[in-house]
């Protein structure tokens, strides 16, 4: 293995596998740390954790024991995978995390990067965009977990770290990798080790990419990794043959716990044309929804592409979470997910769809799935997945992510059409 990669949810952990396969790395995802060695011709392996909401110190404490994992892996250098809209609290989980990783790997220039421009998401100036409004404005301030409501990643950080935050401006960027290395040595005789570098293009972020040759550790959402495997290359240390990948046929259903933008809009038009049934957060406070309910009603419609979904508009989110509390909702609705999708797995269905980061966490945890094989990419950022030896192909989208019509893709590219 020569890249190991920790990923705070599992659909990021996707998102990186995505474009770590792309560029041509053999790649598994792994959920949570492997009790065993990789199999051998892993030259990327990533750890899904589900540690972006959790207390910084169980962050920290499961992100160190996956490091220690990829270590004995012989990586040659590591990746922290966090969300392309930043998402964490004034607690963390960034900055912790990256803090301990820093002290654990002595890196002394790492950069902090969650650009990704082929799905709307740059950086400049240290501020974050998503399209062409800042990331405070773009929806993600009323996100049910992390609302993110600044925009200036370097100040948004800054309380979550012990280091003081540097700066890559975009002028320089735009340069290319050797005023980039070289801007990077100069935050760091300024004493900055943690570098937030700008990117607006694709180009941008092969350069910093090149430029992050030596470094030990990297830090960001799946953009930044897009220059990583041309150094593997380069120094002959990939093979470049892409694995073959047949789909799964059978019955799909799809769950969704995201209420983001995107995943709403996908929703209400699944739910235009498919059987779906809306799951309110009261209902399941009060026990009246319940799994077994979910599942009987999925199950029930073998033929389609039944939907389950709890997304919700903001007002309808802030509701249930002043009435209950914002953990209390959210570990209820994940809970019912991760045990609708073991019933579901039980009861026949071989390709499952998942919304929302969280959500997909719990669904494949639920499952009770140790390791994901890379597909396809469904839409910019989310893979098709298979679980290797099982008849069970799963997508893990992102809440933000994919196309109005997604699900009805991602049920034909799962079953390889
Ligand atoms: N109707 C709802 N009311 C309150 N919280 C909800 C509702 N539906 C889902 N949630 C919670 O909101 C969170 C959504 O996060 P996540 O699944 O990561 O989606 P995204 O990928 O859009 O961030 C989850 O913890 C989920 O359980
Ligand atoms: O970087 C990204 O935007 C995604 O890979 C990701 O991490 C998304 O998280 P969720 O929106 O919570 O699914």
């Amino acid at each position: 293995m020569l890249l190991g990669c920790i990923g705070d949810d599992f659909t990021g952990s996707s998102d990186l596998a995505n474009t770590l396969a792309k560029g041509g790395m053999r790649v598994t995802q792994y959920c949570g740390v492997p009790g065993a060695p990789a199999e051998p011709g892993v030259e990327a392996g990533v750890v899904a954790l589900k540690s972006r909401t959790i207390a910084p110190g169980d962050a920290v404490a499961q992100s160190l024991s996956t490091l220690e994992w990829l270590r004995k892996q012989g990586c040659q250098q590591y990746f922290f995978k966090y969300c392309s809209t930043f998402d964490s609290r004034p607690e963390g989980n960034i900055g912790p995390v990256a803090d301990a990783l820093i002290a654990a790997l002595g890196a002394d220039r790492v950069i902090v990067c969650p650009a990704f421009p082929a799905t709307g998401r740059y950086v400049y100036q240290g501020h974050l965009f998503v399209g062409d409004r800042l990331l405070s404005e773009s929806g993600m301030q009323n996100h049910p977990l992390t609302p993110m409501t600044d925009p200036d990643i370097r100040r948004w950080l800054a309380p979550q770290t012990a280091h003081p935050v540097g700066h890559v401006g975009a002028p320089t960027v735009l340069m290319g990798p050797d005023a980039i290395r070289t801007a990077l040595a100069a935050e760091h005789a300024a004493g900055h080790v943690l570098v937030v570098v700008d990117a607006i293009r694709d180009a941008d972020l092969m350069a910093i990419g090149e430029a992050a040759r030596d470094l030990a550790l990297v830090t960001g959402g799946s953009g930044v990794a897009l220059g990583l495997p041309e150094n593997f290359r380069r120094a002959g240390l990939i093979a470049g043959e892409a694995t073959a990948w047949d789909g799964v046929g059978g019955p799909c259903a799809i769950l969704s716990g995201s209420c983001s933008r995107a995943t709403n809009a996908q929703v209400a038009r699944h739910a235009a044309s498919y059987p779906a049934m809306e799951i309110r957060a009261d209902a399941v406070m009060r026990g009246e929804t319940t799994a077994e309910a979910v599942a009987e009603f999925l199950l029930g419609h073998p033929e389609t592409l039944p939907l389950a979904y709890s997304s919700a508009d903001p007002e309808a989110v802030q509701g249930a979470q002043a009435r209950f509390g914002r953990e209390a909702v959210a570990a209820a609705i994940e809970g019912l997910f991760a045990e609708t999708a073991r019933r579901l797995v039980a009861g026949g269905i071989t390709r499952l769809i998942s919304a929302g980061g969280e959500t997909s966490g719990a669904v494949v945890e639920g499952v009770g799935i140790d390791a994901l094989e890379i597909g396809p990419e469904i839409d910019p950022g989310v893979p098709a997945l298979k679980v290797p030896g099982r008849n069970l192909a799963l997508a893990l989208k992102s809440g933000n992510f994919g196309s109005p019509d997604f699900f009805e893709k991602a049920s034909r590219i799962l079953e390889g059409a």
